[in-house]
């Protein structure tokens, strides 16, 4: 067994960013662990329960507090002792980005799902050659790539009795008012899970954020495409590898530990009330270099604005909040055109109907 490459898979998808050949190797306790390509290792236990986990981190490769955990929870699958009970897809996302310590190296990442790509459906082994004919770039390449690895993984096994989850883990750039929030996809009107609404608040993500429409994010593709449910995870604000407090992501470390190694562990009952909730209700999309935010861009995320202020403008258009106060997410005008330069909130309720 080579048991020093998968001690610090990271480190080898980090010195082989862009190809790493297929291999496998048994775990401790009998599993199997199978290395599909850099940065993605799937692991099946001898006897699978009836989750099929995919944890992504570093679709955005500076964001490297989820890169951290993962690699601590991969770290004690490899030794034996976190013995995985569940099917489990461990993705570190942008490699080559990690290396270089930015967000993404053309192109972001996680816009480029559900084929917005371009590539198509990749569906053949990947080659040391690589590059698909045509292909554009670094992030399209791999968001194809990733694309594939997710459906091979959840088309395994048939969806009856099999729960499939998938938490896409990220920091955001500017400080939050709420540390850890999470966006839940749009549900094309289906109704909110209170399980996964449970599992995150426990594990310290108190905060939802209720997308309003179809994305091209990595978790809209696997809630969408595979009926997983799935997240983006906030965890915290950016900072460089090392600099990140452990115990920050404690509580959703140890909720990731418990789902993965006992088949029938249960988050705390859920209160719905230790939930906060927001609609997402406008997105202020950048359209030209004339771009500007009517706010100091470095305001953190929940910043609110009062009825009827100027939020941006762009050329002829203008962004204004309605008539109800809204709060700011992710404001970035620095984003590439025809990219989101931020998302507007407004606080709501979930209700029981709108649950399950
Ligand atoms: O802090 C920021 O500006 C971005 C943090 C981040 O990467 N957020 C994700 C959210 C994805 C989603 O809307 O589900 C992103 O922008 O890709
Ligand atoms: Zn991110």
């Amino acid at each position: 067994m080579n048991a020093s490459q998968l001690n610090d898979f990271l480190a080898l998808s980090r010195a082989n960013p862009q190809y790493l050949a297929p291999f496998s190797e048994t775990l401790p306790d009998g599993g199997h662990i199978y290395v599909w390509d850099t940065g993605v290792i799937c692991i099946e236990p001898s006897t699978p329960a009836n989750k099929d986990v995919v944890l992504s981190c570093g679709i955005h490769g500076n964001e490297t507090a989820p890169i951290e955990l993962c690699a601590r929870l991969l770290s004690e699958i490899v030794s034996g002792r976190l013995s995985c009970q569940q099917r489990l897809l461990l993705i570190f996302g942008n490699p080559t980005a990690m290396n270089l310590g930015v967000r993404e190296v053309e192109e972001n990442l996680n816009r480029l799902f559900s084929g917005a790509h371009g590539l198509g459906t990749y569906g053949e082994e990947k080659t040391k050659e690589g590059n698909k004919a045509g292909s554009q770039n670094l992030e399209r390449e791999r968001a194809a790539w990733l694309e594939h690895y997710v459906s091979r993984f959840y088309q395994t096994r048939a969806q009856d009795n099999v729960e499939r989850l998938h938490y896409d883990l990220h920091t955001a750039i500017r400080p939050s008012k709420y540390q850890q929030f999470a966006i839940y996809p749009f549900t094309h009107g289906r109704p909110y899970h209170k399980g996964q609404l449970a599992f995150l608040c426990n594990s310290g993500v108190d905060t939802i954020l209720l997308a309003h429409g179809p994305t091209t994010t990595f978790s809209y593709f696997s809630a969408h495409q595979f009926g997983a449910h799935a997240f983006t995870v906030e965890l915290g604000k950016v900072h460089p590898f090392g600099d990140n407090e452990a115990s920050q992501v404690a509580a959703l470390e140890h909720n990731l530990t418990q789902l993965l190694q006992t088949p029938d562990w249960q988050p705390m009952p859920f209160d719905i009330a230790r939930i906060r909730v927001f609609n997402v209700c406008q997105e202020i999309i950048k359209q030209s270099e004339q771009f500007c935010f009517h706010f100091s861009d470095d305001v953190a995320n929940f910043s609110s604005f009062s009825p009827g202020t100027l939020l941006a403008e762009d050329n002829k258009q203008q962004w204004t909040v309605g008539n109800k106060e809204q709060a700011v997410i992710f404001p970035n005008a620095n984003v590439a055109l025809q990219q989101r330069a931020a998302l507007m909130v407004e606080r709501t309720e979930l209700k029981e109907n709108m649950l399950y």
